[in-house]
């Protein structure tokens, strides 16, 4: 900053503060400072803010090349006048203006009149603004150098303002650490009465009523936490807000008024006791508040949560334990992504239930809640998602987090290809090293423009507003995510998006958009939808994911004495490869109670123990049980001779590398194996009790890995440690409970990680 001299007018808190930071940021030209209280100059000088100061302005005056108003707004006038009267001709105008003016004044409607009436006209020189900061205590001595770091600064330029005067005045705040940014005047004043006004309002409201109502304060006594974190700021100085309120009352009002129709509508919900109706409003608020949080920490919720899961999480197993009982597992996984973006980009609400409440898919949730979409839930498994229809989504103000999931990652590319606004998708260490190539490339046959990092991994930089037109793709792998992205796209595009897929994989897409209205066709392996359509809101049920279900499939089918059943599980032909692999193994698994909901059949799957043995699985099976294979891996080591699987190198391509993160673990427990590129042979140990030992496994933070692990020590001989299984909770939130629950003899141990 090349300010010869700063004059501050008004040296309380705020003008105090900013000649602190400038002094902290090495400012060593002169600041004086002109106040009506000269013990405040006084103690200004002693404590190093300024170099001088005045009860009167005018003396002051010359020589200052920057001139920072910091009083109330009420007083803003007189001053105003007094700096016009006192100024030398034309040196606030022109080009280049000499002495530049600007405030800090958190209204500026009525600050910009001040000065047009004591100017005539508002000088070029002179640049609002208002430093989003500040705090309860008032005077000099209460002077903070940090007070305006990394805080926000909204200058209200007019449209004849000069540019040198507005750089000036952002060197300024940008010497103390802030952030600078500019607002129209009538806008910066409706966003300040909501954010900044009506809180102070309820404050002092609230405060004063209680008082009032006790006039010992006897009732504050008993005030805790939530009184205090909503009350602080009635502590703050009244001539300035009385001023505020003054200044601003339009923009009071209409916010106040939005406030009491809300308060109204809380008071009915409260009065008749509609309980959902409670439930519904402080949802939505809960969710607001955290987001609002991961905006001032410049970070995702979701990763902001996941930053906070201080401990790492180990299983420990102990050998042996029965299975039997009945019971539910978790929603599906790919089900539930699927509802919350089907649902939000409908016309019409959409209520789910039996949604997964795990990470992966609440990730998915809170991405859309971040794209503007109102949410309610989920509560015990039941969502509304409020659709916004196909171009009613909002631009995020930051990355999309989606967390660990693959799916989530895939999908939205497709959706977010097609829409007008940028965005970029974000992942855990995990996601960040899986390959989006393969969405990426198709997207940009169709048009899209996507950056993505080193060979095709995330993050994902999605340019949107690209015209899409449809394409006809022959998939090189068999994916449900590439197959579903596309068409997701493909609802954007211009013509047909046709997919043909080298095997069939999950159709959950495909049957969803049909119950949400849309018509997607398909011909032996290919599928084709045409873009320009509409979805309408349905309700969904979604059913038991088989693949959390697997892992005690697999439990019953290797224990001695097993007797259990699982209810309301998915069993979409796509999805039964597990079924299939296990009564070719020799399982004793039965599907009771077959019946459809909401478009896909579920069944109630019910499993007794019976002797396995080692099979060749067959090809084409792999794609429809390819996320059970760990667990696979596990009835395999404990079958009656040896199983083979090839076909399988996307196993090399999930949350870790499947086939190598299991057969580390299979060396450990000391399973006999063989490792090729796209698959395994695994040797069985056969009937005995104890198939084979125990040990330390690493599941790399791949939620299979930990599980299959779990279910391995039922025919241990020793106990099985399992660390880093954090990530269970992606798509099994409570394994373990449940696992307890059935017999089997697991624990959970949370480590601290060191900082
Ligand atoms: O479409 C989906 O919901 C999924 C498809 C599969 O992935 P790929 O498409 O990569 O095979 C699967 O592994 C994943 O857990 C879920
Ligand atoms: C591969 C999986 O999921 P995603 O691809 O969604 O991460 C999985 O759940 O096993």
């Amino acid at each position: 900053m090349a300010e010869s001299r700063i004059l501050i007018v008004g040296l309380g808190l705020i003008g105090g503060s900013l000649a602190a930071a400038l002094r902290a940021a090495g400012h060593e030209r002169s600041i004086v400072a002109c106040d009506p209280d000269a013990a405040e100059i006084e103690r200004g000088i002693q404590m190093g803010l300024i170099d001088g100061g005045d009860t009167r302005l005018t003396p002051l005056v010359e020589g200052a090349s920057l001139i920072v108003l910091a009083v109330p707004v009420l007083a803003m006038r007189g001053v105003m006048d007094e700096l016009a009267a006192a100024l030398p001709e034309g040196v606030v105008g022109g080009e280049a203006p000499r002495v530049v003016i600007t405030d800090v004044g958190s209204t500026k409607a009525a600050v910009r009149d001040c000065a047009l009436a004591a100017f005539g006209e508002l000088p070029a020189g002179l640049v609002l603004g208002h430093p989003i900061a500040g705090s309860e205590k008032s005077g000099v001595a209460a002077s903070d150098p940090w007070l305006y770091a990394n805080h926000k600064v909204i200058l209200t330029p007019a449209a004849d303002t000069a540019p040198s005067a507005i750089a000036r005045i952002r060197a300024l705040w940008q010497a103390c650490g802030a952030e600078v940014l500019e607002m129209e005047v009538e806008r910066h004043d409706q966003v300040l009465a909501r954010t900044s006004h009506l809180p102070h309002l309820l404050a002092f409201t609230l405060v004063d009523t209680l008082a009032r109502q006790d006039e010992r304060l006897e009732i504050f006594r008993y005030a805790a936490g939530g009184f205090r974190d909503f009350t602080r700021i009635a502590g703050s100085d009244p001539v300035m807000w009385r001023d505020i309120f003054t200044a601003n009352r339009d923009a009071v009002l209409t916010a106040l008024d939005d406030f009491e129709v809300g308060l109204g509508r809380l008071r009915r919900a409260v009065e008749i006791g509609d309980g959902d109706a409670m439930l519904a409003t402080f949802d939505r608020a809960s969710h607001a508040r955290h987001y609002f949080d991961s905006l001032l920490n410049q970070s995702s919720y979701q990763a902001e949560y996941h930053m906070q899961r201080q401990g790492k999480l180990t299983f420990r197993a102990a050998p042996g334990g029965r299975v039997a009982g009945r019971i539910r597992v978790p929603g599906d996984k790919s089900i539930s992504h699927r509802s919350i973006m089907l649902g939000a980009l409908a016309e019409g609400i959409t209520e789910v239930k039996g949604f997964l409440e795990g990470e992966d898919s609440l990730a998915t949730l809170q991405a859309f809640r971040e794209m503007g979409v109102a949410i309610e839930g989920p509560h015990q498994g039941r969502v509304t998602v409020h659709g916004v229809g196909m171009h009613g989504l909002k631009a995020p103000s930051g990355p999309l987090y989606v967390g660990n999931a693959g799916t989530a990652m895939r999908l939205f590319a497709g959706l977010l290809a097609g829409q007008a606004f940028p965005t970029e998708l974000i992942g855990d260490a995990s996601l960040t090293k899986r390959p989006m190539g393969r969405v990426a490339d198709p997207l940009r046959l169709m048009g899209a423009v996507i950056d993505t990092a080193e060979g095709g991994r995330p993050p994902l930089k999605i340019h949107g507003g690209q015209k899409l037109r449809g394409i006809d793709y022959d998939m090189p792998m068999a994916s449900a995510q590439v197959k579903s992205c596309l068409l997701l796209a493909g609802l954007y595009a211009e013509g047909e998006t046709r997919v043909r897929e080298p095997a069939p994989t999950r159709d959950h897409t495909e049957r969803m958009l049909a119950g949400f209205g849309y018509e997607v066709h398909r011909d032996g392996d290919t599928c084709w939808l045409t873009g320009g359509g509409k979805l309408a809101a349905s309700s969904i049920d979604v059913p038991a994911d088989i693949s959390s279900a697997t892992f005690f499939l697999v439990a019953a089918a290797i224990t001695p004495g097993s007797n259990l059943i699982l209810e309301h599980v998915g069993i979409n032909p796509t999805r039964i490869g597990v079924i299939n692999i296990l009564k070719l193994m020799g399982a004793d698994l039965r599907l009771t109670n077959e019946r459809e909901v909401g478009g896909e059949p579920v069944a109630d799957l019910h499993i007794r123990y019976a002797p396995l043995k080692g099979i060749d699985i067959p090809r084409d099976q792999v794609p429809l049980a390819i996320d059970e294979f760990p667990a696979l891996f596990i009835a395999a080591a404990s079958a009656n001779g040896v199983t083979r699987l090839r076909g399988a190198e996307e196993l090399r391509v999930k949350e870790s590398d499947r086939i190598q993160a299991m057969a580390d673990g299979l060396a450990t427990i000391g399973v006999e194996h063989t490792v090729v590129e796209d698959g395994i042979d695994i040797v069985g140990a056969g009937d005995r009790d104890v198939s084979y030992g125990g040990g330390r496994i690493d599941s790399l933070g791949d939620h299979r890995i930990a599980m299959a692990f779990v279910v391995a020590s039922l025919r241990a001989g020793e106990e099985i440690v399992i660390d880093d299984c954090a990530n269970v909770a992606t798509s099994f939130p409570g394994f373990t409970e449940l696992a307890r629950v059935v017999g089997l003899r697991v624990s959970e141990e949370t480590q601290e990680v060191e900082a």
